[in-house]
This record gives C-alpha cells, structure tokens and sequence, in this order.
C-alpha cells in the first residue's frame, strides 16, 4: 500500500480536478500543476498511457510532488477511433464548442446505429519524476454521439454524449452520477484500490 496525503494533478482543466478531487475524497488532497506553472506539455505520445506518463513526470519534475495525471479523450466507432488521443486538440486547440461543432459535422447524416463512441481515460501515477514503475488505470464508457447538444453540467463533449444507462446525455447527468458511471470514475476505481484506499 502506498501512502499519499497529497499528490500534483498533471492536468490544467479544471473539470477534470473537479471530478477527480470528489472521487477521491477527503485522505488525498489534488493540487493543480497550475499553482507551479503554466505551461502546458506537448501530448507527444502516441497513446493515452504514453501521454498521461508523459504529462505525470513532468507535474513531478515541476512540483517536485508525487503526480497524477489523466489522460483522456472521444474515440467515435464511425471515425476510427477519431478524435482519440487528439480530442482536446480536434478543432485545433479551439476549444470545446469548436471540437463539438465539428464532431456533429462530421457525423452529419450518420444514422444512430452507427454513432457509438466511447470515452475513454488512463490515470497515470508517478511517485516521482523519473519514477521506473508508474501505476497505470483505464475506463470505458461505451455510448452515443447525439446529433445536437443537451445538458449544461460537465465539460468538454459531455453533451454530446448518449449515455444509455440513464437515457440522457452525460451533460445532463448531476456530478455525483457522472462520477459514479464515467470512464474516469471506471479508472479511479481502480487506482483507488490499487492505493488501498477502500
Ligand atoms: O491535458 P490536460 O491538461 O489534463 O487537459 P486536457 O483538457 O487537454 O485533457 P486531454 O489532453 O486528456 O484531452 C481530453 C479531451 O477529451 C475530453 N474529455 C475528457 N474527459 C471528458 C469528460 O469526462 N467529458 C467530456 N469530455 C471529456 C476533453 O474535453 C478534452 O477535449
Ligand atoms: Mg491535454
């Protein structure tokens, strides 16, 4: 078992250190990478583990804190798989409207049978920047692109995301259902049990 009472968050958005702070309550406090820089790394890697090593060593290195990081993003089955890894960068670095906007337009006239995606997450914790043994865990979260927007909680292409289970879009669930469905919740729960901490 691994004792942490406070870890660096490799992430500079904020939705995700919402979410991520809440799943693992009050024993671990999640600084953000922002109270010791701005700059962000370049995603380089060419997977969501090697980016979210990638982004953990360097919150380490900066903090000189043991990090986490997240690594996260829209795999859409029509698309290949596409935005994937890109997906923060989809509408080249636009933002979040702009990565919507486009996903729907490249979706347009898809019928529904063929719009599932999944979102997917790696948490990536590093005890230290040149850590050889970094923990790793993934989540799915298998759904549906949507042909228009719905819902105002979340961020990023939650409200075009159909979540079966609950016959709404994952910008309508509340923060305490998104966090107990979502792909990041999947690998939270397993980095929690990987920490002991339940
Ligand atoms: O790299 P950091 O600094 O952590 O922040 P980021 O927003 O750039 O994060 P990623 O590189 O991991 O890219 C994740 C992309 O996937 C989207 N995404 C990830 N999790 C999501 C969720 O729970 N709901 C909606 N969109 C999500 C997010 O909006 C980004 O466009
Ligand atoms: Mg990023």
């Amino acid at each position: 078992m691994i004792n942490f009472t406070q870890l660096v968050l490799a992430s500079h958005n904020a939705g995700k250190l919402k979410e991520l702070q809440a799943m693992l309550g009050g024993s671990v406090q999640l600084r953000s990478i922002g109270e010791f820089s701005q700059v962000e790394p370049e995603e380089t890697g060419l997977s969501f583990v090697e980016n979210a090593i990638l982004k953990a060593r360097n919150a380490a290195r900066i903090s000189g804190l043991p990090a986490l990081a997240d690594d996260s993003g829209l795999a859409v089955d029509f698309l290949g798989g596409a935005p994937g890894i890109y997906s923060a960068r989809y509408a080249d670095g636009k933002g979040d409207a702009a990565n919507n906007t486009k996903l729907l337009d490249a979706l347009k006239d898809v019928p529904e049978a063929e719009r599932g995606a999944q979102f997917v997450c790696v948490l990536a914790l590093v005890r230290h920047a040149d850590d050889p043994l970094p923990i790793l865990c993934e989540g799915l979260w298998h759904g549906r692109i949507l042909t228009e927007a719905s819902g105002e909680h979340g961020f990023g292409y939650d409200p075009l995301f159909w979540v079966p289970e609950r016959n709404c879009s994952s910008a309508e669930l509340g923060p305490v259902e998104k966090n107990q469905l979502s792909h990041r919740a999947r690998a939270m729960a397993l980095l929690r049990q990987r920490l002991g901490l339940q």
